[in-house]
């Protein structure tokens, strides 16, 4: 009999010598194959776990749950021999908190079939219940069955966004025809169902097809209306969690470039004490934090920008007290190559994937920066997908 002494970056227990174990957390003991039960392996709540593809860590309590999002951040940065100087606790988004999902809708001979992709797979599990989304949420996605079932042609595949914002869920489907008969059955199912907007994503791009309110969200006090897709943070209390680092790490700054701002999330809240200049890539979401910030007379300049194509350059970032970094999955590493550059000598980095923050920090921490402090955060729960917000300092 052998013991799990850890768990693996795609959520399988590891035992001492090293033997991957599906379904194992850690404390369990593993005899010939067979898991028997340790006192941090818990009852999944859902019935779905084993098929839906959403969840890996359902079986682990509250304790293997912060440990997992700890070892994962420190394992990684590990492999570019490098630690924070000071780990701040785990933040774990409770269940039924996403506010935010993409799914997928398909249209088989036994009728449609909705939820995540399964794990590993293009096909869809056909989910009936789901312990991550508010229960809001969820009643909104089922409402959407059979008004999806009406208008997806047979064997055709669509994709289903959904936010829920503070003027009513926004969506956005794919692959259904724009028609007035469309329009029609999304409209009389917007009303019931309390949805702001329904957009129809199709190859010419996103257009409207339903809009009964304005969906917004608010950030440190300002409304921002919500472009069709925009990227917002999955959990508002994960979203909670990482503004406050980043405002500690902000407190004395007198100038802030937030690069990758999206809607504001992090400009807003600091433009109460701070100058911001805030960059992004994505055009309407630019717009969007401009037309807020005008209303509310934030002090926020915005920018669009490719900053994958085009970092902002070292004497661009020489002004700035603070760097705010907050970029997508493949992370900012011609941006990291610039502030390595330029005078800039404090770094809010907030990542969504491990592995491309410790390749940025490499380049960062060669270039004299330490990691004074890091936030580990789990947004996603039970998922092995898990965030942090980091303080680099020289
Ligand atoms: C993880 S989101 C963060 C957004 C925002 N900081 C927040 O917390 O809501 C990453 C952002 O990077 C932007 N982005 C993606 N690729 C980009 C690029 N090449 N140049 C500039 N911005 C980009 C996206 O539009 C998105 O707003």
């Amino acid at each position: 009999m052998t013991r799990i002494v850890r768990m693996a970056a795609r959520g399988d227990g590891v035992t001492a010598d090293g033997t991957f174990v599906a379904g194992a957390v850690t404390g369990d003991a593993v005899d010939g194959g067979r898991v028997i039960p340790g006192p941090h392996h818990v009852e999944p709540v859902c019935r779905h776990v084993s098929d839906c593809g959403g969840c890996q860590l359902q079986h682990a309590d509250e304790q293997v749950l912060a440990k997992f999002a700890v070892g994962r951040v420190l394992a990684t940065l590990a492999s570019v021999d490098l630690q924070p100087e000071t780990m701040r606790p785990v933040h774990l988004s409770p269940p039924k908190s996403r506010r935010r999902v993409s799914l997928r809708a398909a249209l088989t001979a036994e009728g449609l079939v909705l939820g995540f992709n399964q794990e590993g797979s293009h096909s869809i599990f056909d989910m009936t219940e789901c312990h991550v989304m508010t229960d809001a949420l969820l009643a909104c996605v089922q409402s959407l069955r059979p008004v999806i079932a009406g208008l997806l042609k047979p064997g055709w595949m669509s994709a289903v966004a959904i936010t829920e914002t503070a003027g009513g869920f926004d969506v956005v489907l794919s692959n259904l025809e724009p028609s007035p008969k469309t329009t029609s059955v999304l409209s009389t199912w917007a009303k019931r169902a309390g949805a702001a907007r329904v957009s129809l994503e199709t190859h010419m791009g996103v257009e409207t097809a339903v809009q009964r309110a304005v969906p917004t969200m608010r950030f440190a006090g300002v409304d921002v209306e919500l472009p069709p897709g925009a990227f917002l943070q999955a959990t508002a209390d994960g979203e909670a969690a990482l503004v406050a680092a980043v405002r500690q790490m902000c407190e004395e700054a007198g100038r802030v470039a937030d690069l990758f701002s999206g809607l504001g999330t992090f400009a807003l809240p600091l433009s109460d004490h701070a100058r911001i200049m805030a960059v992004d890539g994505a055009r309407p979401a630019v717009q969007a934090l401009a037309t807020a910030a005008r209303r509310a007379r934030r002090r926020i300049e915005v920018q669009h920008r490719d900053l994958f194509r085009q970092p902002l350059a070292a004497r661009e970032l020489d002004k700035f007290d603070v760097v705010v970094l907050d970029p997508p999955r493949a992370g900012a590493k011609a941006q990291a190559e610039m502030i390595a550059a330029s005078k800039v000598d404090n770094i809010a980095y907030v990542s969504c994937n491990p592995n491309t923050f410790a390749r940025d920090a490499r380049i960062l921490c060669a270039a004299g920066f330490r990691i004074a402090e890091l936030w580990p955060v789990g947004q996603f729960r039970w998922s092995t997908h898990v965030e942090l917000a980091a303080h680099f300092i020289r």
